[in-house]
């Protein structure tokens, strides 16, 4: 178990990580999501005691990781796969680690069968592709056999084959009663590897469920809704509750709408003799879900008070 409490941390004018409070229960995969500079590294490090937090605790197992003695044992993790010496082998790496650690020798062998690097295990780590990196940064994670595991954007250079059977990993890490904590940046990683989701922005706790609970949020509907006269119709949807925004660039306008169905928007549409070209609903996905999230769909209301918010696609 992994307890992290009002944690925060400060670079100068950035808040990094800003009062964050979160637990990664043991025998489950916890997906940490976030976009690109949300705080996900910087929190990982904390936990490891690589990085001081400005304020808050992190706690592994009821303690500081940092009380820990036998460092290995406890935690694994993978936080950057180029983090190895270009000039020594995968096997001379993870020896040196065992050597280090107080692990016995033939570890070194179990973890390069684990990860699919036993027949490259000579080779030097400066010909290793990001892939097989991240798969050696995996097998040094998993050298120590210990109960709680990090892994920073591990699927990052894995081709698909590399995607499934990290999955398939993670999934028995967790099914071993162990806690395993995932970082990632995109929402279709974790939706068939995590048990539960905790999601930050801008260094901040947006949310901490379960996946289902996540998908229940994914699976809102909003309506698509083309029409000549968008300002006209954008004004009736927001005064009868809807949150709008104005989705592609130019041409016909469509809105996309959320609080109301597609017949509540015809019949306001039709009330108020509002011609319509389009009107169809769409669930959103579980990536479009989490972006959402992540990038504050409070806006959407003030968003177009203030003239449309762009959205990408459809
Ligand atoms: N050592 C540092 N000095 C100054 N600023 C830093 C440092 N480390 C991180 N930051 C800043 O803190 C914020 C959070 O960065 P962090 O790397 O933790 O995010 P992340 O969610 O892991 O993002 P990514 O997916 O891009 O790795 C960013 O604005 C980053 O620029």
């Amino acid at each position: 178990m992994i307890e992290v409490n009002g944690l925060t941390k400060r670079y100068g004018d950035v808040l990094a990580v800003s009062d964050l409070t979160f637990t990664v229960p043991p025998g489950q995969v916890t997906g940490f999501l976030g976009p690109n500079g949300a705080g996900k590294s910087t929190t990982l490090r904390m936990i490891l005691g690589l990085t001081r937090p400005t304020a808050g605790t992190t706690t592994v197992d009821g303690r500081p990781f940092t009380q820990r003695q036998a460092g290995l044992h406890h935690v694994g993790a993978l936080l950057d796969a180029g983090d190895v010496h270009p000039g020594r082998s995968a096997a001379a790496h993870l020896a040196a680690l065992a050597r280090g650690n107080g692990l016995p020798r033939r570890r070194v062998r179990e973890v390069l069968d684990e990860v699919g690097l036993a027949a490259v295990a000579r080779r030097r780590v400066g010909g290793f592709s990001l892939g097989m990196r991240q798969r050696l940064g995996i097998a040094t994670a998993l050298l120590g056999d210990p109960p709680v595991l990090l892994f920073d954007e591990p699927v990052n250079g894995l081709d698909p084959e590399g995607v499934r059977w990290v999955r398939r990993l993670f999934r028995r890490l967790a099914a071993e009663g162990r806690t395993v904590l995932v970082s990632s940046h995109l929402m279709s990683e974790m939706q068939n590897t995590a048990d539960r989701l905790v999601v930050v922005g801008r260094g901040e706790l947006i949310a901490e469920e379960t996946v289902a609970e996540f998908a229940a949020r994914g699976g809102r509907t909003r309506v698509m809704v083309g029409s000549p006269q968008p300002d006209r119709l954008a004004a009736v949807l927001t005064d009868a509750g809807a949150a709008v925004a104005a989705v592609g660039d130019g041409g016909s306008a469509v809105l996309a709408v959320t609080g109301l169905t597609a017949a509540r928007i015809g019949e306001l549409a039709h009330h108020q003799r509002i011609v319509l070209h389009e009107l169809t609903a769409r669930t959103a996905s579980l990536e479009e879900a989490f972006m959402e999230l992540t990038a504050g769909s409070a806006d959407y209301r003030a968003g177009y008070r203030a003239g449309y918010r762009a959205e990408e696609g459809r």
